[in-house]
C-alpha cells in the first residue's frame, strides 16, 4: 500500500535512507531494484528513500556521506558462501554477486561511522558475513530444524503471513523496542545464521533455535537485524511500526547531529 506523504512545505528534509538495490533479470533484461514495500516503509518511517544500484570502491566514502540510514532488503538470492569459507552447494540457489561485493565491505564502514542500520533477511545475514559470520545453505535439511521457507505459488498475503513465533532476549534492545517478549513473524528464508559474528548479540530465537533478530551493541549507531519481514504491510502492523519508527527516529538524530557538527563522509 502506498504511503501517502504529507505535501507540507515546512516539512523539514527527511533524512536520506540508502537502499542498496538487488541485481536480476526483468524481462530479459539486467536491471537493478528494490521491492515497493522497503520502499513504503522508508516513507512510513519518515525517511527519504534512495536507491543504490551498487558502488564501486571508490563511490562508498561519498554514499557514507550522503547516507542519513541504510535498509539492507530482503532477496531471494544467497550471500555468495565463499565470502565465509564456503563452497557453492548444489544447488547453490540464485546468487547477487555484485551486491555482495559492494555491500559486505559497506557494512563495517557505515557501523564505524554511525550510520542507523535496519537490515532484513538477505540484509541480516550480510551484516553477519560481513563482520565474520556464517550461514547455513539450507537450514530445513538441519536436524532439529523446521523450514523456514515459503512457497512462490501462494498468494502474497499467505506467503507473507504469520509462520512461526519468535522468542526475544530479555533485556535487549528488540524487547525495549516492542515491549515484548514474543510476537508471531512471517518466515521466507532458507538460509541462517550458523556462526554469529563476533560483535553481534542474538535478540531473537525461533523455537528451532534459529537465530531471528540480532544488533551490533558496540556500534555507535542504531543496529537492528531481522530474518523475518516487518516491511510487509507495516503500517498494520504495531510491532512493524514500533521498529520503523525507531529506525526513522535515529535517522532524524544522526542528520541532526551530522549537520550540527559538519559531518560528512
Ligand atoms: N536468500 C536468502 C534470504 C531470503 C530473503 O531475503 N527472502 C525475501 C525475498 C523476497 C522479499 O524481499 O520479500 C535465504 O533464502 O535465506
Amino acid at each position: 500500500m502506498r504511503s501517502t506523504l504529507p505535501r507540507d512545505t515546512t516539512e523539514t528534509t527527511r533524512p536520506l535512507i540508502l537502499l542498496p538495490a538487488c541485481r536480476k533479470s526483468i524481462d530479459g533484461t539486467t536491471s537493478f531494484s528494490v521491492g515497493e514495500k522497503y520502499i513504503d516503509a522508508v516513507r512510513l518511517a519518515g525517511g527519504q528513500p534512495l536507491l543504490v544500484p551498487y558502488a564501486t570502491d571508490d563511490e562508498l566514502d561519498a554514499l557514507l556521506g550522503l547516507a542519513d540510514g541504510v535498509l539492507l532488503t530482503g532477496s531471494p538470492s544467497n550471500v555468495h558462501p565463499a565470502h565465509y569459507g564456503k563452497s557453492l552447494q548444489d544447488p547453490p540457489g540464485a546468487l547477487d554477486t555484485v551486491r555482495d561485493d559492494w555491500v559486505l565491505p559497506f557494512i563495517p564502514r557505515l557501523l564505524d561511522k554511525g550510520i542507523p542500520l535496519f537490515a532484513i533477511c538477505r540484509g541480516l545475514q550480510e551484516l553477519n558475513v560481513a563482520l565474520g559470520g556464517s550461514l547455513h545453505h539450507a537450514v530445513h535439511t538441519l536436524p532439529g530444524k523446521n523450514d523456514h521457507r515459503t512457497r512462490d505459488d501462494l498468494p502474497e498475503h499467505t506467503k507473507y503471513g504469520p509462520a512461526h513465533v519468535v522468542d526475544i532476549v530479555p533485556g535487549a534492545l528488540l524487547e525495549q523496542l516492542l515491549d515484548a517478549t514474543q510476537i508471531e513473524v512471517n518466515s521466507l528464508h532458507g538460509q541462517a545464521i550458523d556462526r554469529l559474528a563476533p560483535s553481534l548479540a542474538v535478540e531473537a530465537n525461533a523455537p528451532d533455535g534459529v537465530i531471528e533478530a540480532v544488533s551490533c551493541p558496540g556500534a555507535r549507531g542504531f543496529s537492528l537485524a531481522v530474518q523475518w519481514h516487518p516491511e510487509w504491510r507495516a503500517h498494520d502492523n504495531p510491532h512493524s511500526r514500533k521498529l520503523f519508527d525507531a529506525f526513522g527516529q535515529a535517522c532524524r538524530d544522526y542528520q541532526r547531529t551530522k549537520t550540527q557538527t559538519g559531518i560528512n563522509g
